[in-house]
């Protein structure tokens, strides 16, 4: 397998959680969020380097995360941008020109484990770009701006989309570049490939691999982690 370069836009803001500064340095078990999400990558033996992009108020803080979690493989911690797409931008651009495939990973997703990491890996080895989704469980309805219902939208066929997603550089980079140029913006990096008609493969993720976005999803992170470790 070639080697990865990992990309983890960790720049937001975290208004969600509410918290009053970046939900990515919150703990879970006596962790930073953030800190578990690097340490996964740190821990792959496929993975060459990591790219970690922050706000520019917060990127002392990483910079002590870093070195305090000894995680080795960050080559740069960079300033994200206003939006998710402008930090990955970012992110991508600093990777050593040797990478020439990409992972892109929410910091605010420290779930992941390192065995579904690598069956993602090995199930897309062949896809120039490919996603992790789960099947939705609720019933999924369009409403109009006035809350009124207009359809009810056939499920089997939806996916709820996480992180990781993979993709060859150049074509990650293609699809940022003329998003930028014409100013589209997307909620993933799978949009703006989609966007330029490239075909993009989803393949099943893991339901506990949530975005931590809001206090109840804290909960559910402590939760499950506190699960795995008695599993051990
Ligand atoms: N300008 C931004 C916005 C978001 N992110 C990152 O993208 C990921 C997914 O975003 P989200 O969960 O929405 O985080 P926030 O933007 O921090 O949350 P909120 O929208 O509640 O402020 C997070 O790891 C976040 O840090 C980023 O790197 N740059
Ligand atoms: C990339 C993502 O996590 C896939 O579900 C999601 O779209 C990020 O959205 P956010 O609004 O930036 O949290």
């Amino acid at each position: 397998m070639v080697n990865i370069g990992i990309v983890i836009p960790a720049a937001g803001q975290g208004k969600r959680m509410g918290a009053g500064y970046n939900k990515q340095f919150l703990a879970l078990r006596d962790k930073p969020i953030l800190a578990h999400t690097i340490g996964l990558f740190e821990e792959s033996d496929y993975v060459s380097e990591i790219v970690v992009v922050g706000a520019e108020g917060d990127i002392a803080t990483i910079e002590e995360l870093v070195s305090f979690y000894d995680l080795k493989k960050v080559v740069k911690i960079c300033i994200g941008g206003v939006l998710r797409q402008d930090s990955v931008c970012t992110g991508v651009r600093a990777l050593s020109p040797t990478i020439q495939r990409i992972v892109v990973h929410d910091g605010a997703r420290p779930l992941l484990t390192l065995p579904a990491f690598h069956k993602f890996l090995k199930e897309t080895e062949t896809n120039s770009a490919a996603i992790m989704g789960v099947p939705i469980k609720d019933t999924v309805k369009q409403v109009d701006s006035a809350g009124n219902v207009l359809e009810t939208l056939p499920r089997d066929y939806l996916r709820a989309v996480q992180t990781p997603q993979i993709f060859d550089r150049g074509i990650l980079e293609e699809a940022h570049e003329r998003a930028s140029v014409s100013s589209y913006y997307g909620t993933d990096d799978a949009s703006l490939l989609e966007w330029i008609g490239h075909p993009v493969h989803m393949v099943e993720g893991m339901q506990e691999n949530i975005k931590v976005t809001t206090p109840e999803d804290l909960w559910l992170a402590e939760r499950i982690l506190t699960m795995r470790e008695k599993e051990r």
